[in-house]
């Protein structure tokens, strides 16, 4: 193109779509195929392989059969690893580079819907090998676990005006969960169902009350009846379950408007469907986008996907569980409403949405605006120091081999054969060897945490790997994606079209707030560049908001776009065949 054309041709713009298409797939699949496809060989229930163990979804899988247990012996104290590798120096913490506290929470959401260590009641502690969720990407915080859980959250009326509805209260004028617990302390009734697992030791027993319960909590007053109990942990979590439980609701008011002969069931399900699916393409559109920063991730149902060979059913393992272990990426010091709030006072603190401090807006606005903190050694609250530990707990207790051996299994780079292949950093380097007596002894989560990260990298590139190839794998093998399922009659014609459209949680906020006008930026990046690339690119992520916005579903309608953010992004899709290469 000439320097002063700024418009494309429809020629152009189709052949653009059709390359940065090609490099989605390219990619989904590239990182889909790292390590071994589901199923994998063993489950966390037997080191060896039995009917039951490779049926009963109720334990973990696992990437790769257990270590030699005297090689696990053989590891350091777990609690000098903690103190030694994640603990600040003087207390000095590191900010991501490009994410902000919107990714945190985002990523924070995503494990509250789909991993959930078990919890033996007689002991009071984790199974590790055992899992209580549902194995899919299915807005569980909103929705529960179990049909008796969404039955309690449901309204269930048939009258209109309240069809297909989740419960809901208005505070402030502004709509959100139901209060869980009655004035007098005690659970509603009609939300037991949630607290299932109830007993006065541990109150909200079970795996979706593993954090309230680890942190003991002592008020529970304000918090909201949702699906998943943790979800009241932080008014982040709970601003993006509110932000679904309002999205649920006004599609419940399009449906039965639209279609007034469909009863309550018929409209509450057909609303689950869609919001499930907008969930779906928030985390490819926007959240594994921000991870790979290649802005050529979008969802993409088809035939290319239904035919893969790494699309198997979904059973989350292990690995995953310990990997996505972000707590090194949260702030000392929440932003909200104005107010710096220590992250201990920040936990439960709904009596903010309560008493009118904070509303949805704001906490999506101060969110955006935050940064989050690096996802690297040396960088972890205190406070947050004893979920390093547990990390480790659960990767010894499941016997995983040593970051070196994972690394040869994904593939995705060379397995390191000294401490200088995973850092770079001399303080990181000589750590590990205090620690380990080799490379090779070096622990998984140990290795992910402590390796480089790539330029601008939001980890180290094993971590994004292992990362895209669980979420990848476990988003396209969602059933509502599926070959039978994509249609119009499984969304209606309303929500078909919702579905296709662009969607961001900026547009879901905006359709979900009393007052949307002037809204500041919300997003999971912050401004910092991208890497130069030859040939175009843009030094400014953020700053352009066209490369921002462009995905492979409006790049054929980019016509009038500037021609620097189509040079960007050409220019990120040979990053990523160097990605790939
Ligand atoms: C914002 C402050 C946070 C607090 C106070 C917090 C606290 C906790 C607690 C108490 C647990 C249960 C005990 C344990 O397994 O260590 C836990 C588990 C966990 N957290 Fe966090 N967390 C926070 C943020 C995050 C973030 C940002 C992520 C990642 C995206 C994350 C990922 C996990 C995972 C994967 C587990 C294990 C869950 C399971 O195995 O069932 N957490 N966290």
């Amino acid at each position: 193109n000439d320097e002063d054309n700024n418009d494309l041709t429809m020629e152009e713009a189709a052949a653009l779509l059709e390359l940065a298409t090609a490099y989605n797939r390219d990619g989904t699949d590239y990182f889909c195929s790292l390590g071994n496809h589901r199923p994998h060989g063993l489950s966390c229930k037997a080191p060896y392989a039995s009917w039951d163990s490779l049926t009963d979804k109720s334990y973990y899988s696992r990437h790769l059969p257990p270590a030699d247990p005297q090689w696990v012996e053989s590891l350091p104290p777990m609690e000098d690893v903690t103190e030694q590798l994640f603990r600040t120096k003087n207390g000095q913490r590191k900010e991501a580079s490009r994410s902000t506290m919107m990714f945190a929470t985002f990523a924070q959401y995503v494990v509250e819907s789909i991993i959930a260590t078990g919890f033996n009641p007689e002991t009071g502690t984790p199974a590790y090998e055992k899992y209580e969720g549902t194995h899919q990407i299915d807005l569980m915080p909103l929705y529960g676990r179990t049909v008796e859980q969404t039955n309690a959250l449901r309204l269930q009326d048939n009258t209109q005006g309240f069809k297909g509805r989740l419960k809901s209260q208005v505070l402030h004028e502004e709509e959100y969960s139901p209060f869980l617990y009655d004035k007098d302390g005690t659970v509603d009734p009609q939300f037991l169902p949630l607290v299932e697992e109830y007993t006065t030791q541990f109150p909200g027993g079970g795996a979706t009350n593993r954090r309230c319960r680890a942190l003991q909590f002592t008020d529970n007053s304000t918090f909201f009846a949702m699906g998943h109990m943790d979800g009241n942990l932080l008014p982040n979590i709970v601003a993006l379950n509110t932000l679904f439980l309002r999205e649920h609701n006004r599609i419940a008011g399009e449906l039965e408007t639209l279609y007034s002969d469909w009863d309550d069931e018929r409209v509450f399900q057909t609303a689950r469907n869609i919001n499930i699916v907008l969930y779906i393409k928030l985390i490819v559109d926007e959240y594994i986008q921000h991870i790979s920063f290649l802005p050529i991730y979008s969802l993409d149902v088809g035939p290319w996907m239904w035919n893969a060979t790494w699309n198997k059913e979904n059973w989350i393992s292990a690995e995953f569980s310990v990997l996505y272990r972000f707590h090194a990426m949260v702030p000392s010091t929440l932003h909200f409403g104005g107010e710096q709030i220590p992250l201990m006072q920040s936990l439960g603190r709904n009596d903010l949405f309560v008493d009118g401090i904070l509303n949805l807006r704001e906490t999506f606005e101060d969110l955006s605006a935050q940064k989050a903190m690096s996802m690297e050694p040396f960088n972890t609250d205190t406070f947050l120091l004893p979920r390093e530990t547990e990390a480790l707990r659960m990767s010894r207790a499941l016997g995983f081999r040593s970051y070196a051996e994972y690394a040869e299994y994904w593939g995705y780079e060379e397995r390191p054969k000294t401490f200088e292949d995973i850092s770079t950093d001399p303080q990181v380097v000589a750590t590990l060897k205090e620690l380990y007596p080799t490379v090779d002894d070096v622990e998984y989560y140990v290795g992910l945490i402590a390796q480089d990260h790539r330029t601008n990298g939001v980890f180290g590139g094993n971590l994004m790997a292992a990362v895209a190839l669980d979420a990848f794998s476990q988003v396209y093998t969602n059933p509502l994606l599926s070959r039978n399922l994509w249609k119009e009659e499984t969304f209606s014609g309303y929500g078909w079209k919702l579905i296709h459209e662009k969607q961001t949680l900026e547009t879901l906020l905006q359709r979900n707030v009393p007052d949307a006008e002037g809204l500041a930026y919300i997003g999971m990046g912050n401004n910092a560049p991208l890497p130069n690339i030859a040939g175009g690119g843009s030094s400014k992520a953020n700053e352009d908001p066209v490369v921002e916005a462009t995905t492979l579903e409006n790049a054929g309608t980019a016509s009038s776009a500037s021609t620097v953010a189509i040079h960007s992004l050409l220019g990120v899709i040979l990053v990523a065949l160097s990605v790939l290469a």
